[in-house]
């Protein structure tokens, strides 16, 4: 009854989720944060009899302090750059949604999303709206949000989740303007390449979308900067395990690129919506080495939008419309 729910709840509530960062750059934080990742079926779907040990006795206590020291490299005063860039990209969605609750919340680690819908669902919200901070869908990532969703609302139909964004016009558009600008500032480099995460190659067998969604979302910004086809390249990073994942890698594709004789290089990460450690490390140090080390020049790491103002509008426009259309 409307006269028992309060303006606030009444209000729609947006959560902004993200994948989750650990909360201090410390061993034991990261442990704790790897822990909770890679427990979950999505990102994992082992037998956890084999799995356990492996992650328990092998991942876990050798991955955690390499980890940490890389996160140590790249930590803000604040906090952990794909945190700190969330939250900000938060209060620029809120600007852009003054009638909404606009809150954020993280997959793994804090705040987590479990107990941010909890809250949202006890609060009596009438509509709440959620939006993963992955522009392309896929299991290992975007089906891991619906799962917490529907476990803390069931079918209510009080929450909604948008399942990808990689072809929204506002969003392609603002991902080409940061190009733009980059190449205004600092000239244009010999070769574009577009580095996305990785997955295993077994899931896109399987039926994955999320390559297929990078390549169209990598079309659609060659597109909307009037790039002719071959000046722009599409690769993907940060592989994990042994097991064949989506190739070309990028860090191969830096090798060869250097051997080849080209000398500048902008790399640009539109699978990622804020910067984090692996755009922030693995491609702006680790992978700008490895170039270097082949006989390139200059790799030029083009920013995530994290709270550009155009990002912020893209992502308050869409998520409007996904409220317009949740009667
Ligand atoms: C953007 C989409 C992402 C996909 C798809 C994805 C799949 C995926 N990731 C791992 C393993 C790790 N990823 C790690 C960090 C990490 N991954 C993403 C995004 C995607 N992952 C982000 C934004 C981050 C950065 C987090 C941060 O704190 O800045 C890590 C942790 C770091 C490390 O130990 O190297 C792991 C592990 C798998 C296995 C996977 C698909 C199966
Ligand atoms: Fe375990
Ligand atoms: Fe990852």
């Amino acid at each position: 009854m409307s006269e028992s729910i309060s303006p606030r709840a009444a209000r729609n509530a947006v959560v902004l989720v993200n994948l989750g960062t650990p909360d201090a750059p410390t061993p034991k934080a990261v442990r704790r944060y790897l822990a909770e990742f890679l427990h979950d079926y999505r990102v994992v779907a082992l037998s956890r009899w084999l799995w356990c040990p492996i992650l328990h006795f092998v991942i876990l206590p050798f991955r955690s302090p390499r980890v940490a020291k890389l996160y140590a490299g790249v930590w803000m005063d604040d906090g952990s750059p794909l945190a700190v860039h969330t939250r900000r990209l938060t209060a620029a969605v809120q600007a852009d949604m003054p009638d909404a609750e606009v809150v954020y919340a993280m997959r793994y680690g804090n705040p987590s999303l479990r107990s941010v819908l909890t809250r949202l669902r006890d609060a009596g919200h009438a509509r709440v709206q959620v939006l993963p901070l992955y522009p392309q869908y896929s299991t290992t990532t975007t089906a891991s949000v619906r799962d917490i969703v529907d476990e803390v609302f069931g079918a209510d139909g009080v929450a909604r989740m948008r399942d990808d964004y990689h072809l929204d016009t506002d969003w392609v558009e603002a991902v080409a303007a940061s190009i733009r600008a980059h190449w205004e500032t600092h000239g244009r480099g010999e070769r574009l390449l577009f580095s996305f995460h990785g997955i295993p190659q077994r899931l896109a067998d399987a039926g994955d979308p999320y390559p297929v969604q990078c390549r169209a979302s990598v079309d659609a910004i060659v597109q909307a900067l009037g790039l002719a086809p071959g000046e722009a390249m599409l690769t993907f990073q940060s592989r994990f395990g042994r097991e064949p994942w989506l190739q070309p890698y990028t860090d191969e594709t830096l090798k060869a690129l250097g051997g080849d004789g080209i000398r500048v290089i902008d790399v640009v990460c539109p699978g990622f919506a804020v910067d984090c450690l692996e755009t922030l490390e693995e491609i702006a140090l680790q992978n700008a080495e490895i170039f270097h080390a082949h006989g390139g020049k200059d790799l030029r790491y083009i920013p995530c939008l994290n709270d550009a103002p155009a990002h912020a509008r893209a992502l308050a426009a869409l998520t409007r419309r996904d409220l317009d259309a949740h009667v």
